[in-house]
């Protein structure tokens, strides 16, 4: 009664326990829960005893980029377990989440900047990786002629396959043709340890007496393959592992693996389940208009119009990422020391701060009206965009926002141009899985992890 957070709005018993709030993690409804309290108290929500949630764009700029990096990480993101699953397993632990590392972070963000600039994914080599792997995706579908297709699988694989060769090329996956290369998409998407990862983070006393099937699954094809394309001697000048090895990074082999196996992840389900829930949206019939205008832009324009030249096609990107950011959930910060005003209240060091997109994208009504529809329209409209645009928080913002976001739009955006501009997708006569968001750590996904489409060349 007496913290200066009491003042905050949100249920009573968030003044004494978290538990519910614990509860609701574990039962993966912690995104949906937080987006009712706003809902209820407004802008700033007391989540417990020392957590508090913030949907304002004042919010946002103080906790992620004040002072460029903005709060510190919590230790919430040691639960990233695929990279130490079993204890001793893995290469060590992503150093970048760790609070303790916030300036060795830095460090290594300048390192590998330059590799996700525009100026280096855009160079020939890398685009024409992207572009092979957009058409092999359009092939596959193709394959299937008027049989559906499961998107959401091959989307894995497209962005798998594109990642690996941003990283090692010369060297680089191929799941959407070779079986060997699928298990490893397979073993990193397909797993259900939210509950099990939960348990070792919160219980790290009484983890090493569980029984193994309480463990979180392991990745051991992916992390033999990332070794592997880590010790091979030559790599090209654009790919990240070539800048990793340079000898002024200091980084030893396992730890340039180590950050790369941390990227491999970072941008699989990401832009997976993002292309698959905009291509999602896309095929129900309510938005047909949205398709249309996607592909009468894509095939009025030349077939050498730079990327960033189709204004629909963004609309359509933001939109969906919008509606359904792959990374809906909380970002969690601490405080830092001597404590901040944040939004109007005093909020002690230490404290557990953070928005979530999901919501920041959902309560503010005035700058995004009828927020649940998925309608790329709001975006062409030149009132309002600066407002939409700063609040437009899918990759987050600041020092520890997406690193990938570049690398990310490039695909979506290629991937999507080849599709529309050939096909209308519709949604399949046996598409049964549920689409509806599905919480993981920080990340939510397809329930069902299968999306099953139609395409039909357009004339
Ligand atoms: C649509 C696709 C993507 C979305 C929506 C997305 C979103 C995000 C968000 C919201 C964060 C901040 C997490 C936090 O603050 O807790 C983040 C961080 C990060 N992302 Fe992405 N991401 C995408 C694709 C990618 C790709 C393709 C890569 C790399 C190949 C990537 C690499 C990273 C890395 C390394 C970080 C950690 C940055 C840091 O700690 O400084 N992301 N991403």
């Amino acid at each position: 009664f007496t913290s200066p957070l009491s003042t905050i709005p949100g249920p009573w018993y968030t003044r004494f326990t978290s538990l519910w709030l614990k509860f609701k993690e574990f039962t993966a409804n912690r995104r949906e829960y937080v987006h009712q309290m706003h809902k209820i108290y407004g802008p700033v929500v007391r989540l417990g005893p020392n957590e508090v949630s913030f949907t304002s764009l004042e919010a946002i700029k103080e906790i992620y980029a004040s002072g460029g990096s903005g709060y510190d990480k919590t230790e919430y993101y040691d639960l990233f377990r695929q990279f130490k699953t079993k204890r001793g397993e893995d290469p060590p632990r992503k150093i970048q989440h760790a609070k303790a590392d916030t300036q060795q972070h830095s460090k290594r963000k300048r390192i590998f900047a330059e590799r996700y600039a525009m100026t280096n994914i855009m160079k020939p080599k890398p685009m024409a990786a992207i572009h092979e792997r957009a058409m092999t995706f359009v092939s596959k579908c193709a394959e299937a002629g008027q049989g559906s297709v499961n998107v959401y699988s091959l989307l894995h694989c497209y962005a798998l396959d594109c990642v690996t060769h941003f990283m090692f090329s010369p060297g680089g996956l191929k799941s959407l043709n070779v079986a060997e290369d699928f298990e490893i998409m397979h073993e990193l998407t397909y797993h259900n340890s939210l509950q099990k990862s939960l348990l070792e983070y919160y219980l790290p006393q009484l983890s090493p007496y569980f029984p193994t099937f309480l463990h979180p699954r392991s990745a051991p094809k992916a992390n033999q393959y990332v070794l592997d394309m880590a010790a091979q001697s030559e790599h090209d000048n654009h790919s990240l592992m070539e800048k990793l090895k340079r000898k002024e990074t200091n980084l030893q082999l396992l730890q340039a693996a180590a950050e790369c196996k941390d990227h491999m992840a970072a941008g699989i389900d990401t832009t997976g389940d993002g292309l698959c829930f905009l291509m999602w949206e896309l095929s129900q019939p309510h938005n047909a208009m949205f398709q249309r205008r996607l592909h009468e832009e894509l095939i009025a324009a030349p077939a050498d119009a730079p990327l960033d030249s189709y204004v629909y096609l963004d609309a359509v990107i933001r939109e969906a990422l919008r509606c359904a950011p792959p990374i809906p959930m909380s970002l969690p910060r601490y405080v830092p020391a001597g404590g901040r005003d944040i939004d109007g209240f005093f909020v002690p060091e230490h404290t557990i701060v953070s928005c979530q997109p999901y919501s920041v994208h959902r309560v503010n009504e005035s700058v995004f009206p009828e927020p649940g529809r998925f309608n790329p329209d709001r975006w062409i409209d030149e009132e309002g965009a600066a407002e939409r645009n700063r609040l437009f928080f899918s990759f987050a913002t600041g020092g520890r926002g997406c690193t990938g976001k570049n690398l990310a739009l490039v695909e979506m955006k290629t991937l999507l141009r080849e599709v529309y501009s050939r096909y209308r997708t519709t949604v399949a006569s046996d598409m049964t899985a549920s689409m509806e968001l599905d919480d993981q750590i920080i990340s939510s996904r397809p329930k069902g992890q299968c999306c099953k489409l139609v395409f039909t060349a357009v004339e």
